[in-house]
């Protein structure tokens, strides 16, 4: 069963307080993040305090450690630590485009790797790097990404709109798992709660978090409602009471039910399912 991909967390590798911590959080992955939160001269400290917190246990939640780029200092050292430490994926950052992921790939033999898409380059490539080999997942990197652009916040986040959807198509082709960037002012439900919801029906897997507090309500805006999960299985029903009377379509609350809504269906069940297994 896919793991989901609801709540991504990022946390400081410099940070060991927060990264034991995130043993009994409810966050479906955790960034370990040796890159921007963590400054320069803390980062081979970081590394260090990364690979005795990867010793712990940490459940079924997913880790994947964000290295720093191979050109700055730190990156090539980040890798090789990777290739040894026991993890779930790599993410690079500044992505650029698929030669960024061989050089990381080079240095690390087996492990999944992630792709950050943050800059303007990496939007007009977003489909060569999808597409890489060892390519598992991608996460947008809208900070990054404003610098680059030079654009304004904006609630409705129109600015981010052509990145987010390249991003978006370049991934569901190549079947990656893709998740949305970070809200950065994590003490506002509120207007977190509107950019999970517009991240959810844009097709998003799930959300990076900078904070605890912001679990709970990416947890509930990427899952399945009840409402939805008693629909797909009402519409799976009819779909098959059709199809055994030799009827392609059925008809559910007043809208057609074909094979591909029962596709969407049974995925979305298997969602549920994936979630609460995390739950056990
Ligand atoms: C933003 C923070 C610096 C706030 O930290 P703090 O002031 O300590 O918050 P609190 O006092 O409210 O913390 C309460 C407790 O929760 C723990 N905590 C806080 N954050 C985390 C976390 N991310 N993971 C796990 N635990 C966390 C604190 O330790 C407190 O615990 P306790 O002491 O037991 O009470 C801080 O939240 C933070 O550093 N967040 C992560 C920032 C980060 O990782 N930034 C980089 C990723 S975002 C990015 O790079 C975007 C991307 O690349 C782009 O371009 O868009
Ligand atoms: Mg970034």
């Amino acid at each position: 069963m896919a793991r989901p991909y609801r709540s991504v967390l990022y946390i400081p590798a410099a940070n060991a307080r927060a990264m034991d911590k995130a043993r009994a959080l409810p966050t479906d992955a955790i960034i370990f993040d040796l890159e921007d939160a963590v400054a320069p001269d803390a980062k081979t400290a970081a590394r260090s305090a990364l690979a005795t917190a990867l010793t712990q246990d940490y459940g079924p939640r997913g880790r994947i450690v964000r290295i720093n780029a191979l050109s700055t200092e730190w990156g090539a050292d980040d890798a090789r630590a990777c290739a040894r430490l026991p993890l779930d994926a790599v993410l690079i950052p500044k992505v650029d485009g698929p030669g960024d992921l061989d050089r990381v790939a080079a240095l690390i033999p087996d492990t999944p790797l992630w792709a950050m898409m943050e800059t303007p380059r990496a939007m007009l490539n977003a489909a060569a790097i999808a597409a890489h080999p060892r390519l598992q997942g991608m996460v947008m990197g809208t900070n990054d990404l404003a610098k680059d652009l030079g654009s304004r916040a904006r609630a409705d986040r129109l600015p981010m709109m052509a990145g987010l959807g390249l991003c978006l198509l370049a991934a569901r082709a190549e079947g990656r798992v893709i998740v949305d960037g970070v809200f950065n002012a994590f003490r506002d439900d509120e207007g977190l709660r509107d950019e999970c919801a517009q991240g959810r029906d844009m097709g998003f897997d799930g959300k990076t978090l900078i904070h605890p507090a912001q679990l709970a309500i990416a947890n509930a805006a990427f899952a399945p409602t009840d409402d939805e999960i008693a629909l797909a299985r009402r519409q799976i029903e009819a779909f098959e009471a059709a199809d055994a009377q030799g009827q392609g379509v059925a008809v559910v609350d007043g809208k057609i039910v074909e094979n591909l809504h029962v596709e969407t269906a049974r995925q979305m069940l298997q969602r549920a399912d994936a979630i609460a297994a995390m739950a056990q």
